[in-house]
C-alpha cells in the first residue's frame, strides 16, 4: 500500500479565456503540471500569492472541479479527475473547509441539522444516534451540545469555523483540505483554531493540505511546504528546509515580505543565511 494518502501527478487546469467580440481568447492555464504527495497523519502546506492557483488546486483535490489533465490517487487508488461531482466514497474520505464558513453554512439551517445531515446522507444512524454524535462533535471542537439548536449568525467567526470543521469531520474523513481556514480570523482566534486542528489531527490521524498565503501560519502548522507561483510548484521540502534555506528566489521574496511579528525569527534566520552566503562569495 502507498505511504501517501493523497497523490497528484501532473495536474493541469485550463479555464476558458475571456474573449472579446472580435477575438477568441486563449485559455488561462491555472495549474501547469502540479505534483504533490501527502503522507498519512501529516500536514502539507501550499503557499503562494493570490492567483497562483491554490484554490483551483483545492477544488480539484476535493473533486469539486474537474482537472484538464493529470492523475489523482487517494489511498493509492486512482480517482476520475474529469468528474464534476465526487463519488460518495471520495466525498467521505476527503473534505474541504473554506476560508469563510458563513458562506458554506446555510444561514437558515440550525447548526445541529447541518451536522446531522452529513450523517443522514452517509450513514444509517437513527435520529437519536445522529443527535448524540452531533453533540459529541460540537463538544470536541470546543462548543456546547446546546449549540446544535442555534443558527450560524448566532456565533462568532472563530466559532463558525469550528462548526465548519465539525461538519467536515462528521463522516470520519482521512484528509482535510483547509483552504485559508484561519485567514478571516483575528490573530488570537487563529491560534486557537490552529491548536484545535493540530489536536484533531493527532486524535483522528488526519492528513491535511493546508492552503494559505500567510507564512507565519504555515510555519506553525506544516510538516512539508510547497510554494506555488503562477500555477507551478517552484519549491518544496520540509518546513525547516523551506523556511531556513529557501532555494528559489520567489520563496525568499515571500519570506522577506511577510510582515507579521511572528516571522521576525524567520527573517532573522533568512538574514543570517543571506549574510553567510554573502561571506562565502567574498
Ligand atoms: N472560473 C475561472 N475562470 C477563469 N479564470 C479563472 C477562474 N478561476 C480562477 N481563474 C484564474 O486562475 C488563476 C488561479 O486562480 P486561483 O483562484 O486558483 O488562485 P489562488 O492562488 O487561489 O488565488 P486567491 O488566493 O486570490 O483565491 C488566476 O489567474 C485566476 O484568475
Amino acid at each position: 500500500m502507498s505511504r501517501f494518502v493523497l497523490e497528484a501527478k501532473g495536474l493541469i487546469r485550463d479555464y476558458p479565456g475571456r474573449g472579446g467580440l472580435l477575438r477568441k481568447a486563449d485559455p488561462v492555464r491555472a495549474l501547469k503540471g502540479v505534483h504533490l504527495a501527502l503522507e498519512q497523519g501529516t500536514t502539507l502546506s501550499v503557499v503562494g500569492e493570490s492567483g497562483c492557483g491554490k484554490s483551483t488546486l483545492a477544488r480539484i483535490l476535493t473533486l469539486i472541479d474537474p482537472a484538464t489533465a493529470g492523475e489523482l490517487l487517494i489511498d493509492g487508488q486512482a480517482v476520475d479527475i474529469a468528474r464534476h461531482r465526487p463519488s460518495a466514497e471520495v466525498r467521505r474520505k476527503v473534505r474541504i473547509v473554506f476560508q469563510n464558513p458563513y458562506g458554506s453554512l446555510n444561514p437558515r439551517q440550525k447548526v445541529g441539522d447541518a451536522l446531522g445531515e452529513e450523517l443522514l446522507l452517509n450513514t444509517g444512524l437513527s435520529a437519536e444516534e445522529r443527535r448524540n454524535k452531533v453533540g459529541d462533535m460540537l463538544e470536541r471542537v470546543g462548543l456546547q451540545r446546546a449549540h446544535a439548536g442555534r443558527y450560524p449568525h448566532m456565533f462568532s467567526g472563530g466559532q463558525r469555523q469550528r462548526i465548519a470543521i465539525a461538519r467536515a469531520l462528521m463522516v470520519n474523513p482521512r484528509i482535510l483540505i483547509l483552504d485559508e481556514p484561519v485567514s478571516a480570523l483575528d490573530l488570537s482566534v487563529q491560534a486557537k483554531v490552529l491548536n484545535l486542528l493540530a489536536d484533531l489531527q493527532r486524535e483522528f490521524a488526519l492528513s491535511y493540505i493546508f492552503i494559505s498565503h500567510d507564512l507565519s501560519v504555515v510555519q506553525r502548522i506544516s510538516d512539508q511546504v510547497m510554494v506555488m507561483q503562477a500555477g507551478e510548484v517552484v519549491e518544496r521540502g520540509s518546513r525547516d528546509a523551506v523556511f531556513d534555506a529557501p532555494s528559489h528566489p520567489y520563496t525568499r521574496q515571500l519570506l522577506a515580505a511577510t510582515p507579521s511579528t511572528d516571522t521576525e525569527a524567520i527573517r532573522a534566520r533568512l538574514g543570517r543565511r543571506a549574510a553567510l552566503r554573502a561571506e562565502q562569495t567574498l
